[in-house]
């Protein structure tokens, strides 16, 4: 049978409430396995619904769902949506203070309805809204890089995935500080979320935290499913005055895996030294040659702590937070910077959200933004992409200019950006969404 219909489409926004349906015709349901459909994933178990409405409720998201009217009729029915997309707000840590970020997830079309300008109507109809909400900018974690710079996001945080042999010749050589064990499960919900918050207060880039992290840190669910991973081991150090300053929870990977394999699931640390008394206590592990962790800073001090920097083999880095100015002088106004000086930037927005001319006075790290006609001579032009790549340190304005990404009037206004957005330590985020 030909289906030669036009797709009729409607959107539907909902945020879930305790009393959403969960049985497996409910649009919470729906939803859930469009969205899996999207990242090829299998239809959910009917009994973890429940638990998975409860973790949407916490993180408070709000859910779009494209249904379309005009199907064949043994086709998924018209209220199951063709496309997905889910929208929260978590804290930004941007030094100064954090500030409330417009997070954008779960964006899937149905490969039926791809390449039809659903995505684009979705997500710059959300772009709008948020800006219009006030909130200063929206960022994302991107399934491929080729999507969302055409939306104004640049990419702006990375973590790198790393193998450490931690047989005989691994040895982290800064003296012993506190006390590393292993916790009991019922108490590992707990600290990983009073460890996270230590972590996320002072590291600049990093995003909270929604609902199932900690779950799944303490194994209390598992990396598919909200029931218990009992594979999953959670070790905490607690510095010398007995506070727990980080966690690092792990899995090994089977005996059939060689050479022999901890992998970790989750390493938080909220001090440098914790950080560095998590890696001895890994490389303590009897009967294990190598700990993978996929989520590594890029400027990581560990090799720096070897006595043998060989144990650490980077295999790979990863782009992570994407971040998308929807309010410039407030995103500017709320970071840090570093050192003093002004310069007048102009922003290109085919959007049409944030573009403009503005003038950055910063003051021992303080800024204050003004937005201003159309400057005669900016000092600088750039996209609201290169922005948003800049933002928060992880690349240079020299490589951005060098790249072609930004273009400045002279050679001391790329230095003056070098300076004021430069920090000693790159951005670093260990929150997916
Ligand atoms: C934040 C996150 O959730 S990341 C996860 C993103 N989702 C996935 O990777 C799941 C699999 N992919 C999909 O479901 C879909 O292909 C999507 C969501 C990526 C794209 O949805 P579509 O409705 O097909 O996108 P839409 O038709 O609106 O395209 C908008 C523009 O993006 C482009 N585009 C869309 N997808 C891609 C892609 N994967 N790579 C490069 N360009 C793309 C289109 O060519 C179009 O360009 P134009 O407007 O400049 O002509």
């Amino acid at each position: 049978m030909s289906h030669n219909t036009a797709p009729d489409l409607h959107t539907e926004i909902f945020s879930t409430a305790a009393d959403e349906d969960v049985t497996a015709d409910g649009r919470f349901t729906k939803w859930l396995d469009a969205e899996g459909i999207g990242f090829h994933e299998g239809t959910f178990d009917p009994e973890d619904i429940p638990k998975f409405l409860g973790a949407y409720q916490a993180d408070q998201r709000v859910l779009w769902g494209v249904h379309d009217r005009a199907q064949p009729a043994e086709a998924l029915g018209a209220d199951h949506p063709v496309a997905t997309y889910g929208t929260m707000v978590h804290p930004l840590n941007v030094g100064a203070g954090q500030i409330e970020a417009h997070q954008i997830t779960a964006v899937t079309v149905r490969p039926s309805h791809r390449r039809n300008g659903i995505l684009r109507s979705m997500m710059t109809r959300d772009l709008r809204e948020a800006a219009e909400r006030g909130l200063p900018l929206a960022i994302l974690t991107a399934s491929e890089a080729t999507i969302y710079g055409r939306f104004g996001f640049g990419c702006a945080t990375f973590t790198q995935a790393v193998e450490v042999d931690v047989r005989e010749r691994f040895e982290v050589t800064a003296p012993r500080t506190g006390t590393t064990t292993l916790v009991a499960r019922e108490h590992a919900v707990r600290l990983a979320e009073q460890i996270f918050a230590g972590f996320h207060a002072v590291t600049f880039g990093s995003v909270g935290r929604q609902y199932a992290y900690p779950r799944r840190a303490s194994g209390e669910w598992g990396r598919e499913r909200p029931v218990e991973d009992r594979r999953v081991r959670m070790a905490v150090h607690y510095d010398a005055e007995g506070t727990p300053a980080g966690y690092v929870s792990y899995r090994f990977a089977g005996w059939d895996t060689t050479p022999y394999t901890m992998k970790i699931v989750d390493l938080v640390a909220a001090t440098p030294s914790a950080y560095l008394e998590l890696w001895r206590y890994l490389g303590s592990l009897d009967l294990v040659q190598v700990v993978t962790w996929d989520g590594a800073r890029r400027d990581d001090p560990l090799p720096w702590a070897l006595r043998d920097r060989r144990c650490y083999d980077v295999k790979g880095t990863e782009d992570v937070l994407w971040v998308r100015l929807l309010d410039v002088p407030a995103a500017l106004g709320s970071r840090s910077f570093r050192g003093s000086g002004t310069i007048v930037l102009e922003v290109l927005d085919a959007l049409g959200l944030a573009g403009g001319s503005y003038v950055l006075t910063v003051v021992d790290g303080v800024a204050q933004v003004e937005h201003v006609e159309a400057a005669a001579a900016p000092d600088a032009t750039l996209t609201i992409n290169a922005l948003g790549s800049l933002y928060l340190g992880g690349v240079s304005a020299s490589a951005l200019a060098a790249a072609g990404a930004l273009d400045a009037a002279a050679g001391d206004a790329v230095e003056l950006l070098d300076t004021l957005f430069g920090r000693s330590e790159e951005p670093y985020c260990i929150t997916h969404f």
